[in-house]
């Protein structure tokens, strides 16, 4: 079973806090909820008392009817009123909790999806979508019934202590009893809650292998069925499956033996009570209300006490649950700002010096490295793969911090720019461009916030109407999948270049997809792609021959150093890097 743990070791963003930190964290969350939790604790208090007092006065009733004055009305009416307020209080308290852990969830899930959507693409490098879904989503539920459970148990205890104080005031002898009988209950469950918790935690990692050899599979059913491979699939998640049945059939019985014994055991204390509080009472020690009253208290305080035995590791498991939304709001930015210089347009001239960078404990991927891009340049960039080509359009885009050296724009230090308002003044085209869920328009106008339909029909005038009609048959107020389910690569890097026309950057970084489009298409493109590229700088991870043919200077890098840069027809010409390249990769397009 020991495979079912692996992989389940903190990583950079599980900032460890410390008890005390964790905390005052903790604290610092609910503090808004001050008047809320003041409420809930007055109903907690009112409601106890209350709960408590039915079995005294009925004590005193049973009391009264022996002693041959009948039951008071008065207190009939009463045990009825406090019964019917206790019903009401513990109603209120409810529904006061329910708003209160209701609200305090909802507000950590707003700060976790505002951090999540803060963070930069360092982050997303090292953590998967799905862990940061579960962080905003599963973890502040698990924060949650912390709350929830913490006043549950708080209000518990205060009736703990409330009725055994009562025992022990009526009769010592009998309060001891009672005490003595709950540190078996409480070992019990505690034993138990051990065997439990191993079962309980084996259950989640199983449950988390299924889930991710079906996330898995679903990802890749268009590779495994291109394979032929869907037996062995459906093989790799039967094993699972199998383990999964196996562990939950071991937790099944465990949870079957668990509560029998501990009502056995609390049975056992009741007929000890029974028998020691009835010989009090024939001794004349106790009145047969006091005997009764110590039953009803002996009922009501052992569920309690096995409750705060399983109390811990779910406060537990709900603290770690807390300490990793906390972790997700509070870490730090990896891309950080000296300065927030104001952008407005830019020239576009970068220049890079003597640059250092790797991605977080990796190797390094620029030594030292120099690279210089005039204003209203297009900058080809090709080279093997690995060599380092969009990481400098990262850089560049500002998606990780670097570790050495400088990189200007305009003559200005990078770090020191206002990041929204330089970010807005670049543009990225990645090779896979994302749709969101909407229709064709609401996709090109997210090129820039505030676009209107008036933008998004220039876009589309500035693409051309003989290629954008030729090769998109949906109208602009066709909706959309999100992910583009049903988009072509023709149509994404179209839908891509009008959000850039939307956008109109200072700078441009693109990355070429590597799949090809029709001939037709990609002469449509590329009669898009140079208006675009004109008047702006531009930096093209290139694997298109014609873009490399239009660009300005064409740079070859290897290993994150530039082998050589120069006019394409120079760089054929030198017989040298490019040369090779261009024999390899590019000389079979010139046919096409
Ligand atoms: N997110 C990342 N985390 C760690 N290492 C990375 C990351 N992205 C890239 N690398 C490493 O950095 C180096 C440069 O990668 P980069 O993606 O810039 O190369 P490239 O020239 O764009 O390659 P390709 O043509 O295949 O896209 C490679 O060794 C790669 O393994």
């Amino acid at each position: 079973m020991s495979d079912l743990f692996a992989g389940l070791h903190a990583d950079a963003y599980d900032r460890v806090y410390g008890n005390r930190r964790l905390l005052a964290r903790i604290l610092r969350q609910l503090r808004a909820h001050r008047a809320g939790m003041v409420g809930s604790a007055l109903l907690v208090a009112g409601s106890v008392l209350l709960t408590a007092s039915v079995p005294i006065v009925v004590s005193r009733l049973i009391d009264q009817a022996g002693g041959g004055s009948g039951p008071g009305l008065l207190l009939c009416l009463f045990v009825v009123a406090a019964a019917v307020l206790a019903w009401a209080m513990n109603w209120a308290r409810q529904a006061i909790t329910a708003r209160l852990v209701g609200g305090m969830v909802y507000q950590l899930q707003s700060e976790a999806a505002d951090a999540a959507l803060a963070k930069d693409v360092a982050f997303y490098d090292e953590n998967s979508v799905g862990k940061v879904l579960s962080r905003v989503t599963g973890d502040t539920e698990g924060f949650g019934s912390v709350l929830t459970l913490t006043l549950n148990l708080i209000s518990q205890l205060f009736l703990v202590v409330l009725l055994g104080g009562v025992v022990f005031w009526i009769d010592p002898g009998l309060g001891l009893v009672i005490v003595a009988a709950l540190p078996f209950l409480l070992g019990t469950a505690l034993a138990f809650r051990r065997v439990a918790r191993t079962a309980a935690s084996a259950t989640r990692r199983v449950m988390a292998k299924v889930n991710a050899n079906v996330h898995e599979t679903m990802l890749g059913i268009a590779v495994a069925k291109n394979f032929g491979r869907e037996q062995a699939v459906y093989g790799d998640f039967d094993e699972v499956n199998r383990l999964s049945y196996r562990v939950y059939v071991r937790q099944g019985l465990i949870y079957a033996v668990i509560l029998p014994v501990l009502t056995l055991l609390a049975g056992l204390a009741t007929a000890v009570v029974l028998y020691q509080g009835g010989r009090f009472a024939v001794l004349g020690r106790l009145s047969a209300g006091e005997w009764y009253f110590a039953l009803q208290a002996l009922g009501m305080l052992w569920q309690p006490v096995t409750q705060a035995a399983s109390f811990w590791s779910l406060f537990q498991q709900g603290l770690a649950a807390a300490e990793r939304v906390f972790a997700l709001i509070d870490s730090d930015h990896a891309v950080v700002q000296s300065g927030n210089a104001p952008v407005t347009a830019l020239s576009g001239a970068v220049e890079a010096r003597g640059l250092h960078f790797r991605y977080g404990s990796g190797a390094t991927v620029f030594r030292d490295f120099d690279v210089r891009l005039a204003p209203r340049e297009t900058v080809a960039v090709v080279g093997h793969t690995g060599g380092g080509k969009s990481t400098l359009a990262k850089l560049i885009a500002r998606a990780y911090d670097f570790q050495g050296g400088e990189l200007l724009v305009d003559g200005r230090d990078i770090r020191g720019l206002d990041l929204l308002a330089y970010r807005r003044r670049v543009g990225v085209v990645p090779q896979h461009p994302f749709i969101f869920a909407g229709t064709l328009a609401e996709n090109i106008a997210y090129g820039r916030p505030g676009a209107d339909r008036a933008d998004v029909v220039r876009a589309v005038e500035r693409i051309g109407h003989r290629v954008w009609d030729r090769s998109m048959p949906m109208s602009l107020d066709d909706p959309l999948a999100a992910g583009g389910q049903g988009v072509s690569v023709g149509q994404r890097q179209l839908i891509a270049l009008a959000r850039m026309f939307v956008r109109e950057p200072d700078i441009l970084l693109l990355d070429e997809p590597t799949a090809s489009v029709d001939p037709l298409t990609e002469r449509g493109i590329q009669d898009a792609l140079s208006r675009l590229c004109a008047d702006r700088t531009v930096l093209v991870i290139a694997h298109r021959l014609s873009t490399i043919r239009r660009a300005d200077r064409v740079l070859v890098l290897h290993g994150g150093e530039i082998a050589e840069q120069g006019g394409f027809g120079e760089l054929l010409r030198r017989d040298g890097p490019f040369a090779a390249l261009y024999a390899t990769y590019y000389a079979h397009q010139e046919s096409a």
